[in-house]
């Protein structure tokens, strides 16, 4: 590599490594490993290995993951653009695989961007329970919220918000946390020249305070008896092994699950066996460090200092457990209501607004163009509720039964004329930056629902009423991903009895979810978002 290794960082090294340092350093002339990982949201494993271009070798410790060898470009294919693979550093890939995420699972990934472990967090929940995805940065909140789009999540939230008040919002309900923190990036040296530049002696002491508070967060943030997974991709004793260490002997309830020591994890050093190093001169990766620490299962409020914390504490909690009485109740008259909203007879006189949704926010993110919510809650500016909303909700109602046959599961929520489907009521984000409070369904425009792209990207082609699959292999896939019309003619739909050929096309390449097109007259338009577009 180029750039000059700093000589502390070398000398920290030989400490820690002894005979095995001279192996470490050769890794740095190597090149890095690259690495995809399935998204078992949209294609199975063996489904994509039948069908990919490029050679795959699988990662020991990642079930969906692949090497991808030298040579191969896997951001430029049109199943990159479907969605159907994230590019990952193959270690990157192993912090996750130690969190056990089932499917129904309340997840919290705390610093998340760009969002590699919270896509594989959604992979591993399956659309079923709920996914809380952060980071403090916002302007890094961008991309995370584009990747969950990309790869089809229905049940995440993406905040930008401290980790504090994330567990003052929802204290002791998370059953899992991810904490991949920010570090030094010591193992990220070999892939990555600005983490070398950026290092200074003092680098790893500077990251240890922020991992300290964030881990004290999470515990306030975890459900009795839940599992937190700590990473770094760092050597530092001090970020890694003594962190942990600090942070169980402040916490009695938690207790270290050994994980280091076997397969591909090397056992973590010092006081802390049982915590997992992926080295680079041991396995095909950069280095990262892991540690999984388990609730026992006692009330906790660990985290909380005083007992005026404390009382605040148990308040958020309560109110956090009204508002989710409220919403299911809101839930099941949103139920009532839409049923009786056919696309021929949009009565919405049982509709009951104030309930239904948390309604508009007209300033925040939203009112500046974009269709973020902001911050919600009074702060925010607070919601218009009426006849307004209550036709758009029909309007909604209509468009989506006659596009998919049933609505999406989840509580409406308005900002503006944005809808978002989202797994949790408006009223448990109340006051948090909300980057998005869910699944954007789509808007409203000129009194007609425009379905969002994160609708279609979620989509299996059989859920919708007008599909259309465009071949990777012809050139049109990548046609219609560069924006263009299309001449499709009608024998090529796939049109569910019953249903028009005209209208809103789910454009699938070879029969995976890409986006929408709207098919008249054997002309497919093009409604692929600008932004998106393959360049
Ligand atoms: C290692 S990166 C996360 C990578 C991400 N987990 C992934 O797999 O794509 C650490 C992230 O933490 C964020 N961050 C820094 N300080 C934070 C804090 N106090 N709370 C939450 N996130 C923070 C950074 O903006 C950065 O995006």
């Amino acid at each position: 590599m180029a750039v000059q290794l700093p000589g502390l960082f070398m000398e920290r090294m030989k400490e820690l490594l002894g005979t095995e340092y001279d192996q470490f350093v050769d890794t740095y002339k190597q090149s890095p490993y690259g690495g995809i990982r399935v998204n078992t949201l949209k294609i199975t494993v063996d489904e994509l290995r039948g069908r990919s271009p490029f050679g795959l070798e699988p990662i020991p410790w990642c079930p969906t993951g692949f090497y991808t060898g030298e040579g191969a470009r896997p951001g430029k294919h049109p199943y990159y653009h479907a969605g159907l693979y994230y590019i990952q550093e193959p270690s990157a890939m192993a912090p996750v695989e130690l969190l056990g995420v089932q499917p129904g699972d309340r997840v919290l990934d705390l610093c998340a961007a760009p969002g590699g472990k919270s896509t594989q967090i959604a992979a591993k929940l399956q659309g079923e329970g709920l996914l809380v995805t952060n980071d403090l940065h916002p302007e890094r909140t961008k991309a995370l919220a584009k990747n969950l789009e990309l790869y089809g999540v229905r049940n995440g939230i993406v905040l930008n918000e401290s980790p504090e008040r994330i567990a003052a919002a929802f204290p002791g309900f998370f059953d899992r946390i991810l904490i991949d923190a920010p570090c030094s990036g010591e193992g990220m040296f070999r892939k990555d020249e600005d983490m070398v530049k950026q290092w200074e002696p003092e680098t790893p002491a500077k990251y240890a305070g922020m991992q300290r508070e964030i881990l004290a967060a999470a515990a306030a943030a975890l459900k009795p008896g839940g599992t937190v997974v700590y990473s770094t991709c760092t050597f530092a004793l001090e970020e890694n092994e003594e962190m942990i260490d600090g942070f169980l002997s402040g916490h009695p309830q938690f207790s270290l699950v050994p994980v280091g020591g076997s397969g591909s994890f090397a056992a973590g050093l010092g006081p802390l066996p049982g915590a997992a190093r992926l080295w680079p001169h041991k396995v095909k990766g950069e280095g990262h460090f892991m540690a999984v620490l388990r609730h026992d299962g006692s009330p906790d409020i660990a985290g909380v200092a005083d007992i005026e914390a404390r009382a605040d504490f148990i308040e958020a909690k309560t109110d956090l457990i009204e508002a989710r009485a409220n919403f299911k109740e809101a839930r099941a008259d949103f139920k009532e209501a839409t049923l009786s909203v056919s696309p021929r007879n949009r009565d919405t006189r049982s509709a009951s607004p104030a309930k239904v949704s948390a309604g508009r926010a007209d300033s925040g993110r939203a009112g500046k163009g974009g269709r973020g919510p902001g911050k919600t809650g009074a702060a925010a500016g607070r919601q218009v509720q009426g006849t307004g909303e209550e036709a758009s909700l029909a309007v909604y109602a209509g468009f989506i039964q006659e596009l998919l046959g049933k609505l999406p599961a989840g509580y409406p929520i308005w900002f503006g004329d944005h809808l978002y489907i989202s797994p949790l009521p408006r009223e448990a984000l109340d006051g948090l930056k909300t980057i998005r409070p869910g699944w954007y369904v789509g808007h409203m425009k000129s009194g007609r629902f425009i379905p969002g792209h994160p609708l279609a990207t979620a989509l299996h082609p059989a859920e919708s009423s007008r599909s259309v699959s465009l071949s990777s292999a012809s050139g049109e896939a990548v046609s219609y991903l560069k924006g263009e019309t299309l001449s499709i003619p009608e024998e090529r739909l796939s049109i569910k009895a019953g249903h028009a050929s005209k209208g809103y096309m789910l454009v699938c390449i070879d029969g995976f979810s890409a986006g929408w097109g709207k098919w008249q007259d054997g002309m497919l338009k093009n409604e692929y978002p600008a932004g998106w577009r393959w360049t």
